[in-house]
Order: structure tokens, then C-alpha cells, then sequence
């Protein structure tokens, strides 16, 4: 038996959870820190080092008094956190101003210049990561700061590092960046590293965006490597100030979407779609394909022996939290009664890119559609749509995936969402036709929690780990009905999305769709009556 300390560093607060080898969760607590955003630039989200550290402090002493585990029975902590959240620190790893947050957007404008070099100069990197560069990663974000920061500044630059690897190397008493580590995970799905091309993209390339990128390549140094392996010791500083015993293992950390897919149950051949206010789908395959239009294909990104490929939908609960909002009420309000809805009934088509479009057209500028309006429409068919379109546009990625070597066995649903929404458990079984696995109860920090205990010895692989503290899986099955009816609105919605959200696309007849939609929905009406 062994005791060991997960921690979730998310947009606004750390988690801090307290594991048992044998009898699961202790407890979790949590400790809020500040993002900071400015009302006449929406673009901007930053966050102190300092703050998430203080929060991490008074989690893990809170999580201790509230299980009353002796901090000494603990013996392993592992951490993950948002990303790409990126921090600039000087060589001795002090940091030169905040954390540019994950949903920090300053930087489209950098990561616009990079793709179009990337595609001029046919770096093969850029394919890896869908052929679109974000302004949500690394390079853009690390640019945006080496053109906005002043020249004592720009002198001081030590190195720019991901948060989880911050975190890591504060607690590890990393006080040079000549000793550091870094995530693959991090790394490999942010910042264009893979071994396959000798790391990160050359001197030459970067140089080629900006010439402010001289001699920077060589400071984002440092051995890169996978979460099986050991980062550091607690340092005796942390070790007070947490509560926890000094010299205990952190392993490398990663992305919280990522343990999330393993907390959640993840095995080779599976896909976690991670559905909160935006999804991250991950999968693990056993090779490394191409796959055109996702975030990344990084061998050792989830699970240290397999490839990790990582996509997504910009807004999920963001677009029902929108939609409730715009109508006086909570999502819990507006979802009630959802579950007497049958599918297609409301003849409501609904592209979700109210926050553009994060895989497969990677188009952040694209905006949310609805089609098929009449009078009587109700905000609730609105959500009941919006929750049908989630679906569709999640088959679109899984097949792209499939359609790529990436084998997608079985699909759970992890996330806050779908703990809160059986009725969208329901759609995505239905539109996907294959039976959809929800972990029974909220899995957050059980992926930290499988890392620390493969770092402590206590288990000898993840696959062990997870037999153990996963939760078991609830099935949503799919029903023929309804697996018919969405099979015909999917081949609409696929024109659909393909015509409206590529540039220069063939059209697509909306005398033939809207047609289509209203006898799909008067059919569904009519079974009701
Ligand atoms: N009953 C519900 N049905 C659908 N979505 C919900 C419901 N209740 C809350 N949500 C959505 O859940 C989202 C938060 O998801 P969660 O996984 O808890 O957070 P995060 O993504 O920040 O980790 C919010 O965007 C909210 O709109
Ligand atoms: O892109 C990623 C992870 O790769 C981000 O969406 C992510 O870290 C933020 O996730 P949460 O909103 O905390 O669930």
C-alpha cells in the first residue's frame, strides 16, 4: 500500500488529491489563483508563477488536514497542467514577468508568420501539427514576447519553459537553466519537438519568422523526456511548505487533458474525449502516422510506450453556457428536459465554431452557424442542437483519425460534461453508433495520481496503476432509431462543414438541406404524437 499526491493545475484553480494504491481517492482539495485578463484586450490571460505556487501550498496542507494523511506517508507527487502556458524566466530561473496562459490569444499575428514560413520553406513539422501553427502555442507566444519585451529584458532571457516543467523544476530546486528537463508532452505537441527531425525546428527556420530568434533555439535546451521518468527530488523549501516529506519523486509532468485520458481508463487503441468548456480528444496508437488537421502526433506524449495524438473542439460547454446565458438561464436550467428530445427532432442544424474551429480545418476565424430557424424555436432546441452538433463534429475527427491508422476501439467520455449530461452521452453513442464509455464518477487528478505511483515503484506499469484507481465504466449504448436518423443528419452535417469551412470550397444547396432537415424532423415530431 502507498500513499501519493496528485496535483491539476487548471485555468483557475489546483486540485490537490491524496491517493491510496488500495483504496482510490482520500481526498482532494483546492486552492484558486487569479487570471488575470484586461477588459480592452480580450486576447490577453496571464498568471503569476507565485500565485499557482502559493496555491499549490495551501492545497496539498489542506488536503492533508482534511484525510489526516501524515504528510510523511506520502511518497510521490506528480503534477500536470494547462498548455501551452508558457513563462520567461532569466538563466538562474527567475521569472521576467507572468505565465502567458493557454487561452492567452495576443499572438495570432506570430503564429501566422510561422505557418506561412513553415509552408514556404516545406517544414515538415508543420504537417505533423495539423499544417496550421496555433496562437495558443510555444514559438507564437515565445515571439510575441521577444517583440513586446524592452531590451534589458530581451538581455535577461534565460529561457521560456512550459508551466508543467516550471512547476517541476521550482519544486525540484532547479536554480539554473542549464539543469532542466522537459515534457514531451509539452514540448512535442506545443512547440513542434520530435526526434524524427532533431528536436525542435532549426536556427535557420526560426530565424527565417524573425530574426529576433537568434541564438534562442539553443536556450530551449535541456533533456526532453517522457512521464516514466523522474524529474527531481521534493526540495527541502517545498517540502515545508507543502507539508509532504523532502526527497519524495516528482516525475515529468505533462498536459491535464493527457492524464486525464489515462485517469479516465485510456489504453491503446481507445479515444478520451475530454468534454468541458472546450474538448481535447486524445487517443494512444501503437504507430506514428500522419494525421492531417490535428494538434500534434508525438510518440510518448500520453503513455510513454505509444504515439499520442491530440485534437479537439474550441467550445463545447463554453457554446451551451453561451446559450443558456443568452436566454436568462443555467446550462442545469436549460438541460433539463433534454432527455424527451428525440434525435434530429428539432430540425435544427448547428455548426459549433463559436470559438473557430480547433481540428480538422484548424480555423480559429470560423464562426458558430445554426440553419433551419422557424417561429416557435425555444433556446432549449437551441442546446438540445448545439449538443447534436458537438457530436457530429467529434465523428469528423474520429474518422479522420481512423481514416489515419489511428485505431479508435473504444470512445469514453471523460470531462466535467458528461458527469453532468446523460442526454449527451446518449447523442455521442447514437452519432458515433458505438457504445459510449463514462467513467462512474469525476476522474480529475486519478491520472496524476497512476504517475506518481509508477514513480514510486508501487506499481510496475500504467496499465497496473489503472486497474487499480480507475473508476469503473457506465455504457451508454447505441439505439438503431436513433443510430438511422443521425446517420442521415451526419452525411448533411458533413457537407456542411467541409463547404462552409473551407475557403474556396464547392457550395452546398441549402434547398436540398433545409428540406432534408424539416422531413427529418417532422418525422421525429410525429413518432412523438
Ligand atoms: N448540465 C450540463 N449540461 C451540459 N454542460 C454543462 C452542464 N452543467 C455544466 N456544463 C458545462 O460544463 C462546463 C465545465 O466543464 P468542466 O469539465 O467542469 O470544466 P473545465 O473544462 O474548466 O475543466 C461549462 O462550460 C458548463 O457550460
Ligand atoms: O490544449 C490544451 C491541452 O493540450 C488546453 O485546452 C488545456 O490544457 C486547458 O484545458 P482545461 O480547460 O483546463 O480543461
Amino acid at each position: 500500500m502507498a500513499i501519493v499526491a496528485g496535483a491539476d493545475f487548471g485555468t483557475l484553480s489546483v486540485r490537490v488529491t491524496l491517493l491510496d494504491s488500495a483504496k482510490g481517492r482520500l481526498g482532494t482539495a483546492v486552492a484558486e489563483y487569479p487570471l488575470h485578463r484586461r477588459r480592452n484586450d480580450p486576447d490577453y490571460a496571464t498568471q503569476s508563477h507565485a500565485d499557482q505556487m502559493n496555491a499549490l501550498a495551501e492545497a496539498t496542507q489542506k488536503v492533508l488536514a482534511e484525510t489526516g494523511v501524515a504528510g510523511a506517508d506520502v511518497v510521490a507527487l506528480a503534477l500536470d497542467t494547462t498548455g501551452s502556458s508558457v513563462l520567461i524566466v532569466d538563466a538562474a530561473m527567475q521569472p521576467i514577468g507572468d505565465y502567458y496562459l493557454w487561452c492567452d490569444h495576443r499572438a495570432h499575428k506570430e503564429a501566422r508568420q510561422i505557418t506561412l514560413r513553415a509552408h514556404e520553406v516545406g517544414l515538415e513539422a508543420i504537417d505533423w501539427c495539423g499544417g496550421v501553427y496555433s496562437h495558443e502555442w510555444g514559438w507564437a507566444k515565445l515571439l510575441h514576447w521577444l517583440r513586446n519585451a524592452t531590451p534589458e529584458e530581451r538581455a535577461r532571457f534565460g529561457t521560456a519553459i512550459e508551466n508543467c516543467d516550471m512547476v517541476a523544476a521550482t519544486l525540484t530546486g532547479v536554480t539554473d537553466v542549464a539543469d532542466l528537463k522537459r515534457s514531451v508532452c509539452a514540448m512535442g505537441h506545443k512547440w513542434m519537438w520530435n526526434p524524427k527531425w532533431d528536436g525542435l525546428p532549426s536556427e535557420e527556420f526560426l530565424i527565417g519568422v524573425d530574426p529576433l530568434f537568434a541564438g534562442i533555439r539553443a536556450k530551449i535546451g535541456g533533456e526532453y523526456l517522457t512521464s516514466d521518468h523522474i524529474y527531481g527530488k521534493l526540495a527541502p523549501e517545498w517540502a515545508e511548505r507543502t507539508g509532504l516529506p523532502a526527497g519524495i519523486p516528482i516525475p515529468v509532468g505533462a498536459f491535464d487533458a493527457h492524464w486525464d485520458a489515462l485517469g479516465a481508463g485510456c489504453r491503446a487503441g481507445d479515444v478520451v474525449n475530454v468534454v468541458g468548456t472546450s474538448t481535447c480528444i486524445i487517443a494512444m496508437a501503437d504507430s506514428t502516422e500522419l494525421v492531417p488537421g490535428v494538434c500534434g502526433v508525438v510518440p510518448g506524449s500520453v503513455h510513454p510506450k505509444f504515439t499520442g495524438i491530440e485534437a479537439g473542439l474550441s467550445a463545447v460547454g463554453d457554446i451551451f453556457e453561451a446559450i443558456s446565458r443568452r436566454a436568462g438561464k443555467s446550462v442545469r436550467e436549460l438541460a433539463a428536459g433534454l432527455e424527451v428530445y428525440r434525435a434530429g427532432q428539432t430540425g435544427l442544424m448547428r455548426l459549433t465554431w463559436d470559438n473557430g474551429d480547433r481540428t480538422v480545418l484548424v480555423n480559429p476565424e470560423l464562426g458558430g452557424i445554426t440553419l433551419g430557424w422557424n417561429l416557435v424555436h425555444t433556446a432549449q432546441d437551441e442546446l438540445f442542437a448545439a449538443i447534436e452538433g458537438t457530436a457530429f463534429h467529434t465523428r469528423i475527427i474520429l474518422e479522420r483519425m481512423a481514416e489515419h491508422g489511428v485505431p479508435v476501439e473504444r470512445v469514453i467520455n471523460a470531462g466535467g460534461v458528461p458527469q453532468n449530461n446523460t442526454t449527451l452521452n446518449q447523442i455521442y453513442a447514437d452519432v458515433l453508433n458505438k457504445p459510449m464509455l463514462v467513467p462512474d464518477g469525476v476522474p480529475t487528478s486519478i491520472g496524476s495520481g497512476i504517475i506518481a505511483l509508477t514513480a514510486a515503484g508501487t506499481f510496475d506499469s500504467i496499465e497496473a496503476a489503472q486497474d487499480a484507481l480507475c473508476l469503473p465504466l457506465r455504457s451508454y449504448l447505441p439505439q438503431p432509431a436513433a443510430v438511422a436518423v443521425y446517420e442521415r443528419l451526419y452525411q448533411l452535417y458533413r457537407r456542411l462543414y467541409f463547404a462552409f469551412g473551407t475557403p474556396n470550397a464547392a457550395g452546398v444547396a441549402l434547398g436540398d438541406v433545409l428540406p432534408e432537415l424539416r422531413a427529418i424532423a417532422a418525422a421525429q415530431q410525429g413518432d412523438l404524437t
